[in-house]
């Protein structure tokens, strides 16, 4: 059988208006399957509506867990899809439908569901990780085998990859660049949830436990992710924190950014929805000032499509340097240092309240991210993918490419044109982000008592002194001045100077 993929979707420059892709032309007789992978809504959904607009048949929803994908899960973010999942299925019951639940490979448990329901065609959204696209060459392949139609529908970002290009090159690897281009292209608006009765009654098995996933219960207590936690999120933010989001963005004390980001990765909103909340807000701005932060945050949505777009085009960058040196970066990979980074016990105060942030909620401020990773790779000169794989086990909302991304631009290995001389000063950055400590003490409680100054001073003070005022907290465990050269000088060294 053919592959069915509508041609619009395919072609990667020309913008795209809705609703040409969803004129609703049936192409399928039978019924269609739609498995929901990272997607988990009901709302702006193009596959979804993609399903639901290729057959007069009403659509099948499933979800899979598939062991493969699960090996590179953690235990908050297990939490944070049965969350969300639970919220996908009350959403399909609502509307006399359900959403069937699969354990195993999915390309096992894709082509018996189909056989099962005498499903015509399968649609789901693409994915851009390397593994995930590994899985759809296998689920591709498996269902064409028995005749079943695959449709995979572009949907978690804007602008898919290959669809914004540098003269030479399938995609950018500065931002300000692929930024011109994003912020101009046209953006398709959300798309209403399919009809009730182009949803099947089906009756899907109760979801199964973490315990029965292989998984303890997380640490971290992180936000709720369902879809109306995602609406109330975005509704929220755009009625008034986004007019101070350029200024508030930097604070980690500060309530100041959007909190989205483990929406965006279990897609339990939309990003057109996510954008159209921003234009409404930009054009309800009373001042320049207030339009310019809307479109602050525009941009960080943009450095979310870039990545996606990086990591499309090489995805062996999650293990791999994205730029080379000329030797090896000389890390030093102390296993001590590793572990009182890991706990936040490193004895700057800023990268303890981070790390420890991380511990608590699965969730760590962007301004103190940078910060966390530039201590790791440069003060502790220890391999950027270590400080991957401890982000990717702790956050509610690690997604491979931002991810990879924010760790190789932190260890200067990355896309960002910044030299690999930049290294962080966290004393500095403490005083100038987090002036009164407010984020600090939060997060690091044997500072409570002790004053701002004191403690952006920690490292210069004399031992005594700070055996006095946090006897229980501890000293630095490195010297920052001494470590900033050595980290410069390792890189000089892979440069071959
Ligand atoms: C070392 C490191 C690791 C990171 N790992 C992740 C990760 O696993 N998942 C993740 O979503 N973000 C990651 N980021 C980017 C950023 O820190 C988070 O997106 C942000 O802190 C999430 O909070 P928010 O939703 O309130 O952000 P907001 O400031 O409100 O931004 C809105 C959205 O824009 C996107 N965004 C914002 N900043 C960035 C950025 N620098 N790069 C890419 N997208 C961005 C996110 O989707 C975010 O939800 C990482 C950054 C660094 C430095």
């Amino acid at each position: 059988m053919t592959r069915h993929v509508d041609e619009r979707l395919a072609t990667t420059d020309a913008p795209r208006r809705y609703p040409d892709f969803f004129d609703a032309r049936v192409v399928s007789s039978g019924m269609n399957l739609y498995w929901h992978r990272r997607d988990l809504r009901g709302t702006d959904n193009r596959g979804l509506v993609r399903a639901v607009s290729r057959s007069a048949e009403p659509v099948i929803p499933v979800f899979v867990f598939d062991p493969t994908v699960l090996e590179h899960a953690s235990a908050v973010r297990v939490a944070c899809l049965l969350e969300a999942l639970e919220g996908l299925r009350a959403w399909y019951r609502e509307r006399g439908s359900d959403l069937l639940v699969a354990r195993g490979e999915a390309s096992d448990v894709l082509p018996r569901l189909a056989a099962e329901h005498d499903i015509d065609a399968v649609v789901w959204a693409e994915d851009y990780s390397g593994l995930a696209r590994e899985r759809d060459r296998a689920v591709t392949a498996a269902l064409e085998d028995d005749g079943v139609a695959c449709d995979p529908v572009h949907d978690a970002i804007h602008h898919e990859p290959g669809s914004i290009t540098p003269n030479e090159g399938d995609h950018y690897s500065v931002f300000s660049y692929f930024w011109k281009k994003w912020r101009d292209r046209e953006k398709l608006e959300p798309l209403e949830p399919p009809a009730a009765d182009a949803l099947a009654a089906v009756t899907g098995e109760p979801l199964p436990s973490a315990s029965e996933l292989g998984f303890d219960e997380p640490t971290a207590t992180p936000q709720s992710v369902t879809q109306t936690a995602a609406r109330e999120c975005v509704t929220e933010f755009c009625s008034g924190p986004i007019y101070r989001y350029a200024d508030a963005r930097e604070k980690p004390a500060v309530d100041g950014t959007s909190r989205l980001s483990a929406h965006l990765k279990w897609g339990t909103i939309g990003i057109r929805a996510v954008y159209e909340a921003t234009e409404r807000a930009a054009e309800r701005a009373a001042t320049d000032d207030d339009r310019e932060s809307v479109v602050a945050f525009q941009r960080q949505l943009a450095w979310r499509e870039f990545y996606a777009h990086v990591l499309a085009f090489n995805p062996e960058t999650v293990t791999e340097n994205f730029s080379g040196y000329e030797h090896d970066i000389p890390w030093r990979n102390d296993p001590d240092e590793l572990e009182a980074w890991k706990a936040g016990e490193t004895g700057y105060p800023i990268v303890d309240a981070g790390m420890r942030q991380l511990q608590a909620e699965g969730w760590m401020h962007n301004r103190v991210r940078m910060l966390v990773a530039s201590f790791l790779t440069k003060d502790l000169l220890i391999d950027w993918r270590e400080g991957y794989d401890w982000f990717r086990r702790k956050l509610a909302d690690h997604e491979t490419a931002n991810d990879v991304g924010g760790w190789q631009w932190a260890g200067s290995t990355g896309t960002d044109a910044q030299p690999y001389f930049r290294v962080f000063n966290p004393m500095k950055q403490g005083r100038e982000y987090d002036p009164d400590a407010a984020y600090i003490r939060e997060y690091v409680p044997e500072l409570e008592a002790v004053a701002a100054d004191a403690i952006h001073d920690w490292h210069d003070l004399e031992s005594e002194r700070r055996a006095q005022l946090a006897p229980s907290y501890p000293a630095p465990i490195v010297d920052h001045g001494e470590r900033r050269e050595r980290a410069i000088a390792a890189f000089e060294q892979a440069r071959g100077e």
